[in-house]
Order: C-alpha cells, then sequence, then structure tokens
C-alpha cells in the first residue's frame, strides 16, 4: 500500500490557527507577542524564509519587524544591536536568520542572544535543557519533526530512529528529542560506512544531508516512516528533498513531501517558541 503523506503545511496551518487564540488571550492581558528578526546581506532563500516568518507572525495576531543588515556589516554592530534587542522589554523573541557571511562568528552571534528570547533554540543554555530534558525553547525543525510524528499517532518508543545528517539546527538535536521518547537512536553522516546498512534497519528515518534524492525506495524498510528535511534547488527552480519521494512512498507507511513537509513546521513551531517567549518574560517582569 502506498505510504500516507504528512502534509506538513495542513497540519501547520491547524496549528496556526490554534495558537491565534492563545495570542488574543495575551493580548487581552495586556502582552503583545513580538518577534524580531535580523537578516544580514541579500541570500534570496534567507528573504524568502524571513517573508515567511514575518507573514505567518502577522497571521497569528504575533507582531514582528524585521532588521535588515547589509553583509558587509561588522560583527560588532551585529552584536551591538543583539544587546539592545536582549534589553528591549517589548521584544520577546530575537532570531538571527542563518547562514551568515563568512566573516561573522555565528556560534558567537548565537550565544549573544539572551537564552530567554532565544526563539530558535539555538542558544547552548536551551541545547543543554533540551538534552537534560528540563524545559527549553526546542530548536524548530526537530520540534515540528516530533509534533508531525505525534500528530498523526506515529509510535516513537522502541523503534529504531536513523539520523543522516549530524547539523547543530537539525541533526544532532532531533536525535536527542527522539531519543527522550525512547526511540533508539543511531546517527549517521558522512563519514559512516554501510550507510544504506543503516537505513534499511530504520523505522524511522531522518534525511537531513542536503544530497538531492539520495534515498530511495531501495534504501528503506518496508513500513518505515520517511521524514525529509533536504530543501534542494533544481535548476528549473522547482525543490527536491533527500529522499526520492515516488519510489520511497511505495514501500514507506509515511512520508514527508518537499516542498509542504518539514519547511512549514519550522515557522509554525517558531511562532509557537515566540509565545512560550511571551508567556515566560511575562512571568519573569519583562
Ligand atoms: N535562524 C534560523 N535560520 C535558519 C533556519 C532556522 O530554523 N533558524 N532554518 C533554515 C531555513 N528556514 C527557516 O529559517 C526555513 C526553510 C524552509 C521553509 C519552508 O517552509 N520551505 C517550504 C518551501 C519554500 C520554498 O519554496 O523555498 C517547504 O518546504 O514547503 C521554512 C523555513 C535555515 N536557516
Amino acid at each position: 500500500m502506498p505510504a500516507k503523506t504528512i502534509n506538513g503545511k495542513e497540519l501547520g496551518q491547524k496549528l496556526r490557527e490554534a495558537m491565534t487564540g492563545e495570542v488574543t488571550q495575551l493580548r487581552e492581558e495586556g502582552i503583545v507577542p513580538h518577534l524580531t528578526v535580523i537578516i544580514v546581506g541579500d541570500n534570496p532563500a534567507s528573504k524568502s524564509y524571513v517573508n515567511g516568518k514575518k507573514k505567518a507572525s502577522a497571521q497569528t495576531g504575533i507582531s514582528s519587524d524585521v532588521i535588515e543588515m547589509p553583509a558587509s556589516v561588522s560583527q560588532e554592530e551585529l552584536l551591538k544591536k543583539i544587546e539592545e534587542l536582549n534589553n528591549e522589554k517589548a521584544v520577546h523573541g530575537i532570531l538571527v536568520q542563518l547562514p551568515l557571511p563568512d566573516h561573522i562568528n555565528e556560534q558567537l552571534v548565537i550565544e549573544s542572544i539572551s537564552p530567554y528570547k532565544d526563539v530558535d533554540g539555538f542558544h547552548p543554555v536551551n541545547i543543554g535543557k533540551m538534552m537534560t530534558g528540563d524545559d527549553a525553547f526546542l530548536p524548530c525543525t526537530p520540534y515540528g519533526i516530533i509534533t508531525m510524528l505525534h500528530s498523526y499517532n506515529i509510535p516513537i518508543a522502541g523503534k529504531h530512529a536513523v539520523v543522516l545528517g549530524r547539523s547543530n539546527i537539525v541533526g544532532k538535536p532531533v536525535g536527542q528529542l527522539l531519543l527522550k521518547e525512547n526511540a533508539t537512536v543511531t546517527y549517521c553522516h558522512s563519514k559512516t560506512e554501510n550507510l544504506f546498512e543503516y537505513t534499511r534497519s530504520a523505522d524511522i528515518l531522518i534525511a537531513a544531508i542536503g544530497k538531492p534524492n539520495m534515498i530511495s525506495g531501495e534504501h528503506i524498510k518496508d513500513g518505515a516512516v520517511i521524514i525529509d528535511v533536504g530543501i534542494n534547488r533544481k535548476e528549473d527552480g522547482s525543490l527536491t528533498g533527500d529522499v526520492d519521494f515516488s519510489s520511497a512512498a511505495e514501500k514507506a507507511a509515511y512520508i514527508t513531501p518537499v516542498p509542504k513537509g518539514v519547511g512549514p513546521m519550522t515557522i509554525t513551531m517558531l511562532l509557537q517558541n515566540t509565545i512560550k517567549a511571551a508567556k515566560g518574560l511575562s512571568h519573569l517582569g519583562g
């Protein structure tokens, strides 16, 4: 039987509608959740993601603004702006769109954002809390993936989850979140030998390697759950994932498409984190 498609666009939309109620409630209490996004340079993909964040915020009743800085901005100037936003009471969430130009130390920038306003969930304090299972801002893409699995009632406990990729923003954290849900987790990466032996043993396969169509039906187990995090742009401008959708869908039980799979969930979970930040900071008197 062909796989069920996990529609991240539809699910994201449904969750955003539910969030509208939460935001209305906060506004009635005098708290207007506010997200500030900083974008450096003019990478077209980054611009389009930032636009998506702005639109989705407005749709949910979250106020937002975008600070555009030229690619030539100094690291010092960027850090100074973040410091100002850390001290601005009306700003609940701060997000610096990645990637940054080469002359800027990305990790330093991430660490300069207050952990209370780190709605991307990239700050080491939030990463550490996520690892220990404490309350934290979760990185949006991994958070979106776990939300998808829960929403489709896909069992995780006891399953073999194989994560392809070890980036700080997707691979490493999604493995941790799956472990927290009692999956047995294997990380694979560019140096993994006999990679397809692992992919074929996965009950849940997370493909986050950035190689178009690297995984196809022959590389997966019957009845597996396939989560495709790859966003690869083809020459004609269209998008393709790390998974060859049609051959994988013949064998899988569930599969996410690209587009309309994981991507829209990333933005949805950012909104959820911004609401959380607004609630948390208001309790701290901010
Ligand atoms: N500060 C951050 N930078 C980046 C993050 C992040 O979470 N925080 N993630 C990615 C980019 N990203 C969000 O910023 C993102 C990527 C893709 C989508 C999305 O909805 N994709 C659509 C397709 C859109 C298109 O046509 O290009 C989909 O998959 O359906 C949303 C957000 C790197 N940087």
